[in-house]
């Protein structure tokens, strides 16, 4: 399947000319299809996110595109150029690895300049100005060991933009790191690539510093995408249950059918924005917990669709919003999760034990085909 064959419409700056093609690739390692007949396109200059759970085939890709792994069918294309089968040397892409893979003999002027040709005093000129780039000056003669994770891996970003790659390649390079600091390098990561404009894919099977950084998000599961486009249309508008499930809190509230037609949660009826086909079988309804919307039960308005009481049964803290578990009052094993900030005027009434009117936007609900991944 190609990238643009997926669900989601594409943004009018995702459909200019293509800058780096992967066409109709597959590899397989002894019996198992690793990835299985993908397509990708990425622009000049784009930011792309490889996202997925462990195992889906995102680093077999990211090799095959370095050179570093050959795959067993299909071919990868800059412009008209078939570079398949050019060795990783010859296609000139600077690489950071997870861990920082820089060499514990050298300092870091000898690390950043190991690629470059230049005289002494170019390398000299270039590593300071690489240093200055990446905001890490005056280390110059230090050791990997005498650095910090975070230095190490800005090092290592050094040495990889050292010899002004078209194509920066990363492969989870900030997921050894701890928060505070990932945090941190994500938004120098993103200032560099947008000063430098290099095309850039990434990585990362964490779907935040995905959200952070990427133009393009490319979702993949079991070695094919199933969706790509921009952070928030993956978010708000996922192609189908797995990818919902993947990047970010879900509720998933069980709805069957009346014999009239309507659809029933908890025996009351369901307003949807768009009514799934007719089936037999029990569908779940997805929302995410900070479109659910609280009332004080003296508040609800008695005409409003999709109102259930429900029981806030544990509240949880989390810097500045309180994401609380509730159950329906009707059905207590229907369980899901909502989410406020300070500012919401509901925001008081998340207090465990607590009734409260639950109130499901129909424009929030969103049925997905069982078929679907
Ligand atoms: N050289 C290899 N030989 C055999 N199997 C391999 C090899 N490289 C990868 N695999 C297998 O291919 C599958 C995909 O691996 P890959 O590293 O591409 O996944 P990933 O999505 O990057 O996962 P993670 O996020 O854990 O790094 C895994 O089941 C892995 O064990």
């Amino acid at each position: 399947m190609y990238l643009h064959d997926l669900p989601i419409v594409q943004s009018a700056q995702a459909q200019t000319e293509a800058w780096l093609r992967c066409r109709d690739i597959s590899k397989q390692f002894g019996t198992s299809q690793v990835l299985d007949h993908i397509s990708l396109d990425i622009r000049k200059g784009e930011f792309l996110c490889l996202l997925g759970p462990s195992g889906c085939g995102k680093t077999t890709l990211l090799r095959i595109i370095a050179g570093l792994e050959q795959q067993d069918q299909g071919q990868i294309l800059m412009g008209s150029r078939d570079i398949s089968r050019l060795p990783p040397a010859e296609r000139h892409y600077g690489i950071v690895f997870q861990s920082y893979a820089l060499f514990p003999n050298l300092n870091v002027s000898d690390n950043i300049a190991f690629a470059l040709r230049d005289s002494r005093q170019a390398k000299r000129r270039r590593v300071d100005e690489l240093l200055d780039l990446i905001g890490l000056q005056g280390i110059q003669q230090r050791y990997p060991a005498q650095l910090s994770g975070g230095q190490q891996q800005r090092v290592a970003l050094a040495r990889a933009l050292a010899t002004s790659p078209s194509l920066l390649l990363l492969d989870e390079p900030l997921s050894a790191l701890d928060a505070q600091v990932r945090d941190h390098l994500q938004t120098e990561l993103r200032r560099l690539q947008e000063k430098l404009g290099v095309t850039t894919i990434m990585v990362t099977h964490d779907q935040d510093e995905a959200a952070a950084l990427a133009d393009t998000i490319a979702v993949m599961h079991q070695g094919r995408f199933v969706q790509s486009g921009t952070p928030e249309q993956i978010y708000h508008q996922p192609a189908n249950r797995f990818v919902a499930d993947f990047v970010g809190r879900c509720n998933w509230f069980p709805i069957t059918q009346h014999q009239n037609g309507h659809w029933l949660l908890a025996g009351e009826k369901l307003e949807l924005r768009t009514a799934p086909t007719p089936s037999k079988q029990a569908l779940d309804v997805f929302c995410r917990p900070e479109h659910v919307q609280i009332q004080s039960e003296w508040q609800a308005h008695s005409q409003q669709a999709n109102q259930w009481m429900a029981i806030v049964e544990r509240v949880d803290f989390l810097a500045g919003r309180r994401r609380a578990t509730l159950s329906l009052c009707k059905q207590r094993d229907i369980r899901f999760e909502v989410e406020l900030h300070q500012r919401d005027a509901a925001y008081g009434q998340l207090i465990t034990g607590q009734m409260v009117c639950a109130h499901l936007p129909p424009a929030s609900l969103t049925v997905f085909n069982p078929e679907s991944v």
